[in-house]
């Protein structure tokens, strides 16, 4: 019984049409027809291979940025993020996130997904600070609807999620794991909405997704001070679910989730999406009000000072 899952299906809806004409554009503006031969390779290797599927996709020039892997015989995917130096979250990666995330969704064969990262000591940075410092603003418009587009599409999943944070985790990083249904953490990282430190705004759907997760009082002073949480901090205030050691992250994740696979799917899911589809249903409302104040926000000259002194004290950190 637990392994009976009714998945919503994405239907040829105007949304659909839309997400697929966003995707087209995406492939003509940045040059990411391997993203769309790669996401056609998905389709044809995984109904051929045994146990293990594999799927790799990547953009043009960086080879493996999201691997994606789907046992066959659990039914949990897990992707791993590799984008060297820390998994920060640009226009490209975000494209090839949703892409992974719309084809495990439609998989029968999937019932779980866990994500992860393959960089020592990151789990992701957030979003990739080089889209909003000196940006286009075709180009930033198109990341911040990329960005929402991955929210409504992890937040909203009937997959039982979970996030294997094996590492640092500040600001979108944190947005990512908070999507998931559950998270456990390895002890001695940082997660964290930081957004104020750098002198920038969780949006209204940031600090709605936190407030859902560990509540309002909490969650008004970590935004406002913008607090990066130790991984023992951050099980104190609900914001992960457990610790264990760091070499252990992953099996806790696939047996939490082979936990969950025991309660009847519909169930879960329709009570999921009880939970979850007011705040979707929020994003998708303001979704173009949303974009032109992330727009009118970041090109502020002000907020472009202070990103670039961000950048700065990164780089002078990294020496
Ligand atoms: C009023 C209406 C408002 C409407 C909405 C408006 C608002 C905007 C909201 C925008 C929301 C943003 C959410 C975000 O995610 S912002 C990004 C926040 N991320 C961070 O602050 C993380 C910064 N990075 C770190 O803290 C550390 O790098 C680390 C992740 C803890 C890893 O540390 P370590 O291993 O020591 O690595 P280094 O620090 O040496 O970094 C290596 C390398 O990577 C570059 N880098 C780091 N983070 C990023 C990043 N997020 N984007 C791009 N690049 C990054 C770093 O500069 C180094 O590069 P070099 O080797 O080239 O120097």
């Amino acid at each position: 019984m637990g392994q009976v899952q009714s998945r919503l299906t994405i239907s040829p809806t105007p949304t659909k049409l839309a997400w697929m004409m966003h995707l087209r554009m995406l492939t003509t503006m940045h040059g990411l027809c391997e993203v769309r031969q790669c996401s056609k390779r998905w389709k044809n290797l995984c109904p051929q291979t045994k146990n293990l599927q594999k799927c790799q996709m990547s953009s043009a020039g960086s080879s493996e940025m999201l691997q994606v892997t789907v046992d066959d015989k659990s039914g949990i995917a897990t992707m791993t993020m590799c984008r060297p130096p820390v998994n920060s979250l640009n226009l490209e990666f975000l494209t090839q996130i949703n892409i992974a995330l719309e084809k495990l969704e439609n998989s029968k064969d999937c019932s779980g997904l866990i994500i992860t990262s393959k960089i020592p000591k990151i789990f992701c940075a957030g979003l990739d600070i080089m889209e909003m410092y000196q940006p286009n603003v075709d180009r930033l418009q198109e990341f911040w609807r990329t960005l929402q587009e991955m929210y409504i599409r992890l937040y909203g999943s009937q997959l039982i999620t979970a996030a294997a944070i094996n590492g640092a985790s500040p600001a979108g990083g944190c947005l990512m794991a908070m999507s998931c249904d559950y998270r456990v953490m390895a002890p001695g990282y940082k997660i964290g909405l930081n957004e104020t430190q750098l002198g920038i705004v969780a949006p209204f759907w940031f600090q709605d997704l936190i407030i859902n997760t560990m509540g309002f009082r909490q969650s008004e002073m970590a935004l406002q001070l913008g607090t990066l949480f130790t991984s023992e901090e951050a099980l104190n205030l609900g914001m992960v679910d457990k610790i264990v050691p760091q070499e252990q992250v992953m099996e806790t994740a696939i047996q939490e989730i082979h936990k969950w696979k025991k309660i009847p799917g519909f169930a879960r899911q329709i009570t999921k999406s009880a939970l979850r589809k007011p705040s979707i249903d929020k994003l998708h409302s303001k979704r173009e009000e949303d974009i032109a104040n992330f727009r009118d926000f970041i090109t502020k000259d002000s907020i472009q000072k202070t990103l670039g002194m961000y950048i700065e004290s990164l780089k002078k950190k990294a020496k």
